[in-house]
């Protein structure tokens, strides 16, 4: 078709986008794109560790990962969870749908991501409420994902295998047939 992913996977951390996106891509044949990696990449160094250091760099590294990502044909692309709130990375999401890309929220709620990302464990509650930030993290980028979203997938009780089904099952409903695509 014209130069867009396939599919391009939001959601939040521990959504599944990661393990999800690379079954759906396997499945097509296509290439999985993280955009996470493509910043590591690019600055020689993990995420995390960019993260934690606060380097000044990263907003441009992810906002120039993101579109490199979103500008890969026929791929499978995984972007970062807060990438949602970088306007620019937000218009060019706009951008591949035009150009036929399929965009779908992967949905966890408070528990199921506390569970997978190992912070339903006891923690120190000087962090004052770490349940209550979550939710209402979820919520607020929630909003955001939905309002670029072609279409939501529910993760809880799923493993990613299935999630993956479901996932293609959202493109062909929706028109798209993402098997026979070149
Ligand atoms: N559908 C699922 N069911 C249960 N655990 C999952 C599921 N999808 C991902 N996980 C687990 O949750 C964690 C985060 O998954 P990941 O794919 O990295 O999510 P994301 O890329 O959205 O942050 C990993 O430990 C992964 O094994
Ligand atoms: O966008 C974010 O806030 C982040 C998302 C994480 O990736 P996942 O969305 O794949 O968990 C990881 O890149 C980093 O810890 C920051
Ligand atoms: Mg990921």
């Amino acid at each position: 078709m014209t130069g867009a992913p396939r599919i391009v996977l939001l959601g939040v951390s521990g959504a599944g986008k990661t393990s999800a996106g690379r079954i759906l891509a396997e499945r097509l044949g296509a290439d999985f794109v993280d955009a996470d990696d493509l910043v590591a990449q690019e600055a020689g160094a993990p995420l995390a560790e960019l993260v934690i250091a606060r380097d000044p760099r990263l907003e441009r590294l992810r906002r120039s990962a993101a579109r490199r990502a979103l500008a890969r044909p026929g791929a499978v692309v995984a972007l970062g969870a807060s990438q949602i709130e970088d306007a620019d990375t937000v218009d060019g999401i706009r951008e591949a749908k035009t150009r036929g890309a399929f965009v779908v929220e992967l949905v966890a709620d408070t528990a199921e991501v506390a569970r997978r990302t190992g912070l339903n464990r006891p923690r120190s509650v000087g962090l004052g409420a770490p349940r209550a930030m979550l939710t209402a993290m979820i919520a607020a980028l929630h909003e955001r994902y939905a309002d670029v979203a072609d279409s939501s997938v529910p993760t809880g009780g799923a493993d990613p295998a299935l999630v993956a089904d479901r996932v293609l099952g959202e493109c062909r409903l929706a028109g798209d047939s993402p098997n026979n695509r070149d």
